[in-house]
Parts: C-alpha cells; structure tokens; sequence
C-alpha cells in the first residue's frame, strides 16, 4: 500500500495517471468466486475463462420457411419453368422426423428445423405456390442455400468469455445458446459510503438556513452500483473528528471506504484532520479540475480508504476517474478504464493549463457526427450539481490544452 507525502496546499503535485497508478497499486482483487445461475448473472464479472459447451448451431438448420430439396433436383427451375417436387415430410422446429430427401422429393420445413438426409438447400416459401401434397419450385437454389451450418458460430470447447469481463445481456444470452446454465463470478465488493458536513441534511428534509440537502451519498451510493458494488453502509457526519474516528472504530468490515467532503484545508476540514497519518492514508493535489485534493490510502487493517473533494461535480469526476477502476479492479476486472470516443465541440470553453480537465457535457449530432456542449451554463464549476443531471458523460481536455474551440475533437467518456 503505497504512503503519500503531502503535498503542499496550492502546488499541483501529482499528475492523475500517477495517482491512478498509486490507487490500481493499492487495491487488489478481492478474489471471492461464486457460482451464479443465468438469470441471476447479468451485471456481475466472469470470475473465469468459460468455453461453448455445445456446437453452435449443434445441428444444419433450416435459415427460412420453405421447402428442403435436392439442389440438382431444381437446378432448372425458374418462373416460367417451376420444377414440381413430392413433399414427403413436414418439418416445424424441434422435429426429430427421421425423413430422408430422394430425388424428385421435398420436405415442408421451417425456420430452425433439422434438414433432413439428401437434402442440400432450402427454397423459401415465396420462391414456390406453397404445396402440401406437390410443390412447385419456381427457383434454382445455390447448393447449400439457406442451410445454417453445425458449428458455423462456435465449436464446442471453442473459447466464449474471457475472464474479467462483465457480464451484460448479449455475454449471458451467449452462453445460455453456448450450452452453460451457470458462471463462476466473482463476489460483489462492498462499500461505505460517508458524506461529511455539518451543512448536510437528508434529502428532502426542511433546510435551516446554511444547510443544504445532501446529494454525494445519493450520489455515491448510485454510482457504486452502477459500477458492480453494493453499499454496506451509507451515512452522513458532522464534520467532528469525534464523530468521524468513532465511525472509523466501530465501522462493519467492507472492501472499500469513501469519504466525500472535508479533505481540502479549511479549518473545519475534518477527514483531512483525522485520515492524516492513519494507517497509510495519504493527501495529494492532482493535477485535475474539478477533483484537485484527493485522499487514499489504507486504514488500519488494509481496507482501502478515498477521500474526495466535496463539491458534487468533484465527486462525481472523482469517482470517474479514481473509484470506479477502484471498484472495477476489486471485481477482478480485465479493464479498469472506460473507451473514450471523439466528439466535436459546438460551443467551446477553457480549460486550467497544466491541469486535465473533466467537463461534464451534453451529447448531440450535427452533420450525422456526434457533438457535444457544456452541460450545465456554468461549465466546469464543481457546485453545479443540477448540471450533472444532463451530463450524458465528461469530455476529457488534456493537460496542455487550455482552449476548447468550436470544431476541435474532444474525448467523452460516455457514463450514460
Ligand atoms: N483555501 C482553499 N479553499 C478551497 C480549496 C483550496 O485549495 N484552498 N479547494 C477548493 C476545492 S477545488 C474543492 S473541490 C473544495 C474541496 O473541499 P472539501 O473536500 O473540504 O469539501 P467541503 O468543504 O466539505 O465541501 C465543499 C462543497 O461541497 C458541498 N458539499 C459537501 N458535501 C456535500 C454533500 N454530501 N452533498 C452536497 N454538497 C456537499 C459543501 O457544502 C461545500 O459547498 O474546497 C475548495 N476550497
Ligand atoms: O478541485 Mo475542486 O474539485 O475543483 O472543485
């Protein structure tokens, strides 16, 4: 676990790939696996490698609703010269008929269906009049035509799902066809959430004056999920350093601690006071905006600690950048970033030089090429909480760049 020196207050010390590296190094994956059924997987991370149990299709199959034939059979039918054909089976999906295809005959067969011995192509049902007893085929088919191949997907024992990779949708339906019923994932990493502030009160409780609800547990304890963790405790403090060490006393065991607010270097700057010198808590300016002072360490016991800047935008680009590969690397994850894709500015901004610069913006389309603009009028203040609710993402401004114009390609990380 790696120990901070503290910078001082003012000097952008650390850079934020320096102070990802410092984070990666100081989480590990927690390493639990479980067995989950199908149903219950989508969401969590493949623990392990998993291979196709079955062929994938695990039998030739019929593409269309139409008519098995013998393609040398009607290699001369056309329009104006339909070839007539016996229809010896009638095929649905799921049949286990045991016809065979001789010469001058056909099956009726549907989408999905075995093709039947002697059989070599499929004629759709608008290619002939639809026959039951006699069929006119009114095409030459391809030899093979409309035949979906054993195998042609995947082989059995061919590899299906790495290991590490989340388990969406598409990755659970692929596995249920592949023949698994099961996954071995990897437990779920639970988190406390704090939001310090004598200022806060609960979400839609009556504000005295000065006070303000608190929207960073919400915040938090949201996000957390969004990225595979569950809260094991969420909680506002005062900003006592009693009431703060008491929590830290009495906590539940959990993989991962968040603070929000109280690390900067006001005089009621609390979890600043109390995390400095705890276990190997350390405190950093990164070179960042918003989301400059940032805490992490290890408590006493190794569970790993963050402490992050209080204003809402600071939490939210905080998390973005530092809790969430936190989180995802606990999960045993494969991939600790999120893909960034290029967008074109509409309006533009500035940016801190020296400093990358998250910018909550708004995505669009113009000219059929994505767009986007500041989320909220304010730009990247970090107290425009309401702003947040129509960022679709944050564009992400390099630290030599303090310009943003009109037309210039930007990267967003796209969070919603
Ligand atoms: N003299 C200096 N003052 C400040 C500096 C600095 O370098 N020198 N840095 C500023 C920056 S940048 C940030 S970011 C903040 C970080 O401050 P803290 O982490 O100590 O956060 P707080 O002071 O507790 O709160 C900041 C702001 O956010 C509001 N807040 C806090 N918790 C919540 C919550 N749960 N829900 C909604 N809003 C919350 C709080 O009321 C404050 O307005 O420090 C600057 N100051
Ligand atoms: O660093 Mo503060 O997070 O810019 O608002």
């Amino acid at each position: 676990m790696p120990t901070f020196t503290p910078a001082p207050d003012g000097v952008d010390r650390v850079s934020v790939d320096a102070h990802l590296a410092r984070v990666l190094a100081g989480v590990a994956p927690l390493g639990r696996v479980e067995t989950v059924g199908l149903a219950d997987a989508a969401g969590r991370t493949l623990a392990a490698p998993v291979d196709a149990l079955v062929d994938l299709p695990s039998f030739d199959n019929s593409a269309m609703d139409g008519y098995a034939v013998r393609e040398g059979d009607v290699a001369a039918a056309a329009d104006d010269a339909p070839v007539v054909l016996d229809v010896v089976a009638d095929l649905p999906a799921g049949s286990a008929s045991g016809a065979t295809i001789d010469t001058g005959q056909a099956a009726r067969i549907m989408t999905g269906a075995p093709i039947p011995p002697g059989a070599d192509a499929v004629v759709p049902v608008e290619r002939t009049d639809a026959g039951t007893e006699r069929v006119a085929i009114r095409t030459a088919p391809r030899p093979g035509h409309h035949i979906r191949r054993r195998g042609e997907d995947l082989h059995a024992g061919d590899p299906l799902l790495g290991a590490g990779v989340v388990l969406d949708a598409r990755r659970v339906a692929a596995a249920a066809a592949a023949g698994l019923a099961e996954l071995p994932v990897t437990a779920v990493p639970h988190v406390a959430v704090i939001a310090t502030g004598t200022e806060l009160a609960a979400p839609g409780a009556p504000l005295g004056f000065g006070r303000i609800h608190d929207s960073n547990s919400v915040l938090l304890g949201s996000l957390v999920a969004e990225a595979g963790g569950a809260v094991s405790e969420s909680l506002r403090l005062p900003d006592d350093p009693a009431a703060i060490r008491g929590w830290l006393e009495r906590r539940h065991p959990c993989d991962l601690v968040v603070f929000a607010g109280g690390v900067s270097v006001g005089a009621h700057d609390v979890v600043r006071h109390v995390l400095t010198g705890f276990g190997t808590v350390g405190f950093a300016r990164v070179a960042m905006q918003p989301g400059a002072p940032q805490a992490f360490g290890a408590l006493p016991g190794g569970t790993p600690v963050f402490g992050l800047p209080g204003n809402p935008v600071s939490v939210a680009v905080s998390f973005e950048a530092f809790v969430r590969p936190a989180i995802l690397r606990l999960l045993g994850r494969a991939e600790t970033g999120r893909r960034t894709w290029p967008a074109v500015v509409e309006h533009g901004w500035r940016s801190p030089a020296g400093r990358r610069q998250y910018m909550p913006v708004a995505l669009g389309r113009h000219d059929g090429r994505p767009t986007v603009r500041p989320a909220a009028a304010g730009g990247a203040a970090s107290h425009l909480a309401a702003g947040l609710a129509a960022a679709d993402g944050f564009a992400i401004v390099p630290e030599d760049v303090d310009e943003v114009a009109p037309g210039d390609l930007v990267e967003v990380a796209v969070t919603r």
